[in-house]
């Protein structure tokens, strides 16, 4: 029998804690011998949970139980979460988490302990919720030079995004109806500005290119200033608008790492993701591209991934598995507006596609049968963001008011 703890008891632990009790016996089958909760940690009482008789509210409850080898970090946020992990780490017990935020943040460091105490720090559910990618990642794929990452990372603004366009729901709304069913983050600021897909991208550059990329070196846009409006251009010009996370690896060795929203073309793997679902698209330079589709957030799902790392520790007690980056500096990181992209523009005043081909070379009108008639949308070729925010200013200089722009995924 291998004795685990769980800290936290929300959607994602208690997710954990039933799968543990339903599917005991297929767990059992998979390592031989029994997988057994005998710790859960929480601030709140839960008399009505099966395992009731485990609660505690005292750390020092896990850390000092010997018998006690993999921890499972379900808490969310960086404090006490650093903390108690760095100290279950140090005393030698394998810890499994699903906080991108953590990882993302700490995860070199983490990492750096884990190798240091033979023991193992595993994160499956902190990207793609359910969607098996970071095992997939540093082994499946471990033979390719990874040149591109793209991805649908965070479930609650897709399925905000799509409710929006599916269903014609304002955006409050569906923010809400993305919290009731457990997708969003605690602040789900998190999730509409960005940061947690910023985060999830970090995670993946990592572990790609071997060096710890943090979030706060990563240019990130959210979802706020979407309107249906672009929605509509968007669907004229036969894409859809998503969050994205994208990370590309460039000739002299740096990388281009962005987070926001895009123009996905409708023939892209990556359109036709809707709801929670999350999809990454790996371009290895062996494979091409393998595409991951799945939940990427919600209860059972993310809490799938979770008790697979945990079974994974269980079944490696007494060795690590390779899973390691070295701290980052950001030097390998282009300054985002040297990033080239494709740009959507929505301007309105007088002549405006006549002012925009002036300054920017040709470009493509998007014709849209109910627009104003003082409105028009255009897309311009590629070029750094730096030159494109030249050339809106000089659009702006001649009367025009520029009310969207928004890049367009090359995918
Ligand atoms: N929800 C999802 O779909 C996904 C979530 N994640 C990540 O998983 C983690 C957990 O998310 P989720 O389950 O949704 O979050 P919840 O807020 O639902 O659960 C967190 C739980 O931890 C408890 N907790 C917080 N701080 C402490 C503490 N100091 N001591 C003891 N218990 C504590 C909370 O108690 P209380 O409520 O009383 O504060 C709560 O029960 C986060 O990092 C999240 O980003 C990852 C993938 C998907
Ligand atoms: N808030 C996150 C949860 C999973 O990581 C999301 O919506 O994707």
């Amino acid at each position: 029998m291998v004795s685990i703890a769980i800290m936290g008891h929300g959607v994602v632990g208690s997710g954990v804690a039933e799968i543990f009790t339903t599917h005991k016996q297929k767990l059992y089958a998979s390592i031989g011998e029994e997988v057994y909760v005998k710790k859960i940690l929480d601030l709140r009482e839960f008399p009505d949970s099966p395992l009731a008789d485990r609660f505690t509210k005292n750390f020092e409850d896990i850390i000092n139980d010997l018998e006690i080898r993999v921890v499972v970090e379900v808490m969310g946020g960086l404090n006490p979460a650093y903390d108690f992990v760095k100290r279950c780490l140090k005393a030698g017990k394998s810890v499994v988490t699903s906080n991108k935020e953590l990882v993302a943040a700490h995860g070199a460091e983490l990492l750096e302990i884990a190798k240091e105490t033979n023991t193992n720090f595993l994160f499956e559910a902190s990207v793609g919720g359910g969607i098996p990618i970071i095992r997939p990642m540093s082994q499946c794929l471990v033979a390719n030079n990874v040149d591109e990452i793209a991805g649908i990372l965070n479930g609650t603004t897709n399925f905000i995004l799509t409710k929006m366009i599916e269903d014609g729901m304002q955006f409050d709304d569906a923010l809400k109806l993305a919290q009731e069913l457990g997708f969003a983050e605690r602040n789900p600021a998190a999730d509409i500005e960005g940061h947690d897909a910023c985060r999830k991208i970090c995670i993946l550059a990592s572990l790609a290119y071997g060096k710890h990329v943090y979030p706060d070196s990563v240019h990130t846009e959210g979802i706020t200033k979407i309107t249906l409006e672009d929605v509509r251009y968007a669907e004229a010009f036969h894409c859809v608008i998503k969050l994205i996370g994208s990370v590309k690896r460039l000739a002299d060795g740096k990388i281009d790492i962005i987070v926001a929203p895009m123009l996905v073309p409708n023939k892209s793997q990556l359109a036709n993701i809707d709801y929670e679902f999350n999809g990454i698209m790996v371009r290895g330079d062996c494979t091409g591209d393998v595409v991951f589709y799945g939940k990427g957030a919600g209860k059972l799902p993310t809490a799938s991934a979770v008790v697979a790392d945990v079974i994974d520790c269980c079944k490696h007690l007494k060795t690590r598995k390779f899973l390691y980056w070295a701290d980052g500096n950001g030097k390998n990181i282009l300054p985002w507006e040297e990033s080239s992209r494709a740009m959507y523009v929505r301007a309105n005043g007088s002549n405006v596609a006549e002012k925009a081909e002036k300054i920017f070379g040709e470009v493509t009108v998007i014709n849209k049968t109910d627009a104003p008639a003082d409105e028009k949308a255009f897309v311009v070729k590629a070029m750094p963001y730096s030159e494109f925010a030249e050339k809106i200013a000089q659009l702006e200089a001649d009367g025009v008011s520029v009310l969207s722009s928004i890049r367009v995924a090359d995918l």
